[in-house]
């Protein structure tokens, strides 16, 4: 339950780089946003994402296939580790991997992903990183963008709440719309926890 003044505790969930992790602990360290990081887990045990949340002071747990073979295994360890952290909110950073139905259901409506396209297009299971990208390119769109959504038990199919727009430019390249998009997915993922922040803090009690 919400308590007026006490920063919303934030958890991240990351393969790669995690960048959008990075943007929002930034926010929360500038005062730009009134949350605070507390947590990540990576199924990459080499993930940049790994490395940062230990060097910030982050708990941070390797967690995957490896060392739970069995689905159901890793969605309870995952979300023991998660609620060991005392984490409100969950951010998918670039996380490569299909939450499970404890997780969901314990964080149901408090879990946010970042879609680098316009979903619903070029969007749902298959649909990652750069295999997005080079679909719109071939898809002859002309723009693309990202995409803050709830998540849900279906892969890009929980509600967006925010999106953001860019052009699909002539002779772009993987690389060149990779990064126009990338460059906006950070402050789109603070608008969305922003509206969580506000969300909560208005069922505060007084
Ligand atoms: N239950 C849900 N889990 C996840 C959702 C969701 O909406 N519901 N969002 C994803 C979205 N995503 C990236 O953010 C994503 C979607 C699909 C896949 C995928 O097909 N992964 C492959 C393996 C990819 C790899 O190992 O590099 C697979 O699972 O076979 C990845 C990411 C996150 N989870
Ligand atoms: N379907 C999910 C998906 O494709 N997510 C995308 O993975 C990238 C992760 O980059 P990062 O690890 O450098 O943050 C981001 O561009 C994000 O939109």
């Amino acid at each position: 339950m919400a308590a007026r003044g006490v920063p919303m505790k934030l958890a991240f969930l990351a393969s790669h780089g995690g960048s959008a992790a990075r943007h929002l602990t930034q926010a929360c360290r500038s005062g730009a946003l009134d949350a605070v990081p507390v947590a990540l887990v990576s199924n990459n045990s080499r993930s940049v994402a790994l490395a940062w949340a230990r060097a910030e002071g982050l708990r941070a747990a390797h967690l995957s296939s490896a060392g739970y073979p069995d689905p159901d295994d890793l969605d309870a360890a995952i979300l023991d580790f998660l609620c060991g952290a005392g984490a409100e909110v969950l951010v998918l950073s670039g996380y490569m991997r299909e939450l499970g139905p404890r997780v969901l259901g314990a964080f149901a409506g408090r879990v946010l992903n970042i879609h680098p396209s316009l979903l619903p297009r070029h969007g749902g299971r298959g649909m990652y990183g750069d295999r997005v990208h080079e679909a719109v390119l071939a898809s002859g769109d002309p723009e693309s963008g990202a995409t803050v959504h709830l998540v849900t038990a279906g892969i890009d199919e929980g509600p967006a709440l925010a999106q953001g727009r860019v052009p699909v430019q002539p002779g772009d390249t993987l690389e060149t719309l990779k990064a126009r998009v990338q460059a906006i997915e950070g402050e789109l993922m603070l608008r969305a926890v922003r509206q969580l922040v506000a969300e909560r803090a208005s069922m505060a009690p007084d």
